[in-house]
Formats: C-alpha cells, structure tokens, sequence
C-alpha cells in the first residue's frame, strides 16, 4: 500500500476545497489561524513515517490533551477515577452544563470539557500546576520522542481570560464535591489545552495507543494494554462531542479532536495519525480534517470494524 500517494492525493484534495469550516473564535488567539491550511502525518506501526502538506506546522491541540491527561490520571489513581467521571458519549455539545444538574456533578466522559477537568484536578492531585504542568509537558515530549514540543503561553491566557464556561463548570462540579482545587486545576487544564504540537508530533505521541500501552522506542509500558484499549473505546464513543456517532460511521477508527483543528486517531496495530485543519463543522470538530481520515479509511481499509485481513 503507498501511503504517501495516498496522503498526497488527500491533500491535493484538502488544499483545494471551497468549503473549509470556521476557526474557533471564542478563544481569541486560535481565531487568527489561516484558515487555508492542512496536514497529514502517519507513523505505522513499523516506524516508518509518512507525511504531507503542513504537517510540521504547530497548532494548538487543545482537546486532543485529554486523551493524554487521561492517560496520566489513571496512571495515578487508576480505576477510582471512574467515581468521579463516567464512560458514557453525551450527546451535548463539549462545553455542555446541562447534564451535570442531574446527575450529580459526575461528567459523562473525560473528553468533554467538564470531564477534562476533573481529570485536570485528578493529575494535580492536590500538587502545584507549574509542577503539574510540567510534567504533562515532559510526558508529551516522552511520547513524541521530541523536545521541541511546548505550551503557547498566549493561547493559554487567552484561554483564562475568555474560559467563562470553564470556570463555571468547575465551580459547578464543586458545588456537588467534584472538585478540590478549581483554581489550580482550571490552570492545568487550559495550559494543557495549549500544547502547541505539529502533526507529525502528535502522530508520535500517539504510538502507544497503536502499541498495546507500550512507548515503541523505549518498549515500556505508558498505560497498560487493556487501559490502552479502553482508551481507544472512549476516544471511538466520545472522541468527537456530539458528532462522535457520526465520525464512529464515516471513519470506523477512535479519534480525538480539539476546536485547534487537529485530530489524533489511532488504528491499533497498524498507524497512529495526525491531522490538522483549522477550520471547524457545527460541533467543533475539524471540517476538512474529518473528510481527510473518511477518504484515509477509504484507501486504507482501516477501521477497527473490517477484519484484519480486509484492511
Ligand atoms: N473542544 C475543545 O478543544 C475545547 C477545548 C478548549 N480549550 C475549551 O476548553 O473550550
């Protein structure tokens, strides 16, 4: 299978479309990314490294840190996790208050923005968010086997500034005995959402899901096989918010995207893939990003619903 004629041709294709979705503006600094931009990178499971168009371009990845945090959580304090955030999709929009009334302050998943947060709280675990912070920053540095990967301080005040649904999520999530530290763990939480990665970064970052939990270059375990599994679950049932339905029929691989336009997916066995895209649909998710990995499943065969020997 040529991969590269595969991504070069999803790109001719990318770069060329009219209709492109629109950058986030609710946070200030992402609305100023040109919007006419796209990139692919694929590492397979073998190492070797494919890449097109803006692939060496760093984005924001925002939401797409949940599925790293999470990882860093259930590292911690492993299945008790689960007390304090479900497993189930939503349905509601990421930054959604609504479900919380009822059912008791626990956030359906660790992939919206309430969920992240507990997480945030969880990976702080009382501790300082610098040194918090920093050792997120050195885990994806670990994953991505690059140390040139770092937080955009202007996307994560500018979060803080404008983060009014954030603040009040966690203050809400308080209320029900959901939260320690609001301050501190909103302050993890928003400079994780500012990772600043490339897609190439990101596609290395994510080769322990496509490995069973284990790091491929250092051969240690990062999160255990099964919990590798069942974060591939998560990122397959509630990867993508409310369109995560619609991404688990189009593509058939888990996904996780964030409103900077990237998104992570991972075919376990197989490739870990990056893709970015500025502009978003009507449920925050990359417009272009998500035709992009449509067509890859297309070419490839990869989904984790055709049998191994389809693919
Ligand atoms: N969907 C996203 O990427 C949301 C993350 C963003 N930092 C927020 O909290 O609103």
């Amino acid at each position: 299978m040529d991969i590269q004629r595969i991504i070069d041709a999803i790109t001719a294709e990318m770069t060329a479309a009219q209709h492109r979705g629109k950058a986030a503006d609710y946070i200030p600094a992402l609305a100023r990314v040109d919007p006419a931009q796209f990139g692919i990178a694929v590492v397979m499971a073998d190492g070797r490294v494919f890449t097109a168009g803006d692939a060496r371009t760093c984005f924001s990845i925002q939401s797409i840190s949940k599925v790293f945090a999470l990882s860093m959580a259930l590292g911690k304090v492993g299945a008790d996790l689960w007390t304090r955030v479900g497993r189930e999709p939503s349905g509601s929009a990421f930054n959604s208050v609504v479900q919380l009334e009822h059912e008791g302050g626990i956030p359906r998943n660790p992939f919206i923005n309430a969920g992240a947060i507990v997480v945030s709280d969880v990976v702080l675990g009382g501790g300082e968010p610098r040194e918090t912070i920093g050792d997120i920053l050195r885990f994806l540095r670990y994953l991505a086997d690059d140390d040139e990967v770092q937080i955009d301080q202007e996307v994560a005040s500018s979060e803080a500034e404008t983060g009014f649904r954030n603040i009040a999520l966690a203050n809400y999530m308080k209320s029900f005995g959901n939260m320690h530290n609001v301050e501190s763990a909103l302050k993890v939480y928003f400079h994780q959402c500012a990772l600043s990665m490339t897609c190439l970064q990101l596609a290395m970052a994510g080769r322990y899901l496509v490995h069973d939990g284990k790091h491929p270059g250092t051969g240690r375990q990062v999160v255990t096989a099964i919990r590798a599994r069942r974060i591939n679950a998560l990122m397959l049932t509630c990867g993508h918010y409310d369109g995560s339905g619609e991404f688990a029929f189009r593509v058939g691989i888990p996904g996780k995207s964030g409103v900077g336009g990237g998104i992570i997916a991972i075919v376990p066995g197989e490739a870990s893939i990056a893709v970015w895209s500025p502009g978003l649909n009507d449920r925050g998710n990359s417009l272009l990003g998500s035709l992009a990995l449509e067509r890859l499943s297309e070419a490839t065969g990869w989904s984790v619903f055709n049998p191994p020997g389809a693919r």
